[in-house]
């Protein structure tokens, strides 16, 4: 009987550093602290972070970027499949690639890939969540998971006298540098939330707790009209407390970082945490204006975080 031919698995036809280049090109693009911060690390751990991050953003393109319309629970599944085969060596295109020769290097945990690809799902399936809980686990699945991709990269030691400066005591630090890198994630994520409160209600999403609505007694109605009142600016002023609170349990996870890794998560999290200073001097309208650092203040940040890293 004829056999029809298996169809063969064709790697993708580029060198790998063209693979990494692309990479490069993608995360100087869209994060351009992110990529400045990378350009102070070695060769090998700048490119395996540009890997991981070309791989979220295309995986958060899925469900956020212009494609997100044609986008089904089947095309996260796809996406999963094509994950494995990464991980199994069997890359489909050349970001793929850079992603598979990443691996060789540092051999990353799959699950927190994995976790990412489920906070897509829960995109789809649903555009409000009921307690803190259950978008703390968004949360985590979407950032926190960004987090702990990157500490493998970054390595770090809690307890080697290397990385710890004389008057901290790691032993006293709560939690792992695992939760501390989980929090940060978390932390960027709400910050993001707090930010495009409005642009995400025209889309009829809602990422703030209802039962922290509830609690301020604001309703939805409010939400969707973009009431800013003494109710908002209360439930606003909570939120921002809550994400402040996973910064700073993040900050003293950066000093256990390698020396080469501190200086770029020092400047991601003190720019990324101004956004909610910037809500703040908005007077909470997260409505009508987009709170955003601007550029310059930007530059002036990198060398006060390339110092406070330093020491
Ligand atoms: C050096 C460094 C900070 C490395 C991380 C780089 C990296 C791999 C980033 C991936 C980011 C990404 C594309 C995630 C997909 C999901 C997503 C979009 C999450 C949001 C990021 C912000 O993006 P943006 O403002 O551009 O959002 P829009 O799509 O435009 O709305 C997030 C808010 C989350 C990003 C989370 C992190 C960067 C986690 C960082 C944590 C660490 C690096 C751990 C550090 C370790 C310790 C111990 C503190
Ligand atoms: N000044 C701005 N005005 C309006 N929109 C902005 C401004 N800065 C950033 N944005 C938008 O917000 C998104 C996320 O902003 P973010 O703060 O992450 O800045 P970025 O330019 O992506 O640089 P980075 O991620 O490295 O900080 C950007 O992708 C961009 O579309
Ligand atoms: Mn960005």
């Amino acid at each position: 009987m004829l056999q029809l031919p298996r169809a063969e698995y064709v790697p993708p036809l580029v060198s790998l550093d063209e693979a990494y280049e692309l990479c490069r090109q993608v995360t100087a693009t869209y994060a351009k602290t992110f990529y400045l911060g990378t350009l102070l690390m070695p060769p090998a751990k700048r490119r395996a972070i540009w890997a991981i991050y070309v791989w979220c953003r295309r995986t958060d393109e899925l469900v956020d970027g212009p494609q997100a319309a044609t986008t089904t629970l089947a095309t996260l599944d796809e996406w999963e499949a094509r994950l494995e085969d990464i991980f199994s060596g069997r890359p489909h295109d050349a970001m793929d690639l850079a992603l598979t020769a990443t691996l060789e290097h540092y051999p990353l945990n799959i699950q927190p890939f994995r976790d990412m690809i489920a906070g897509q799902r829960m995109d789809l399936r649903r555009s409000r969540y009921e307690t803190f809980a259950e978008l703390e686990l968004y949360c985590y699945r979407v950032a926190g998971t960004v987090g702990l991709m990157s500490l493998e990269v970054m390595g770090g030691d809690p307890y080697s006298d290397r990385l710890c400066a004389p008057w901290v005591d790691p032993y006293q630090a709560k939690g792992t540098l695992k939760d501390q890198a989980i929090a940060l994630g978390i932390a960027n994520q709400l910050t993001n939330i707090l930010r495009d409160v409005g642009e995400d209600m025209r889309r009829g999403r809602i990422y703030l707790p209802l039962e922290d609505l509830a609690a301020f007694n604001y309703t939805e109605e409010d939400l969707q009209r973009g009431v800013i009142d003494d109710r908002w600016r209360a439930l606003m002023r909570f939120q921002i407390q809550r994400a402040r609170q996973f910064y700073r349990e993040a900050e003293v996870g950066v000093a256990y970082l390698e020396r080469d890794a501190r200086w770029p998560v020092w400047s991601a999290l003190m720019l990324y945490r101004q956004i909610l200073d910037v809500i703040e001097a908005n007077d909470y309208d997260v409505f009508n204006r987009r709170a955003f650092v601007s550029d310059w203040r930007k530059l002036l940040f990198i060398p006060v975080s390339w110092l406070k890293a330093s020491f």
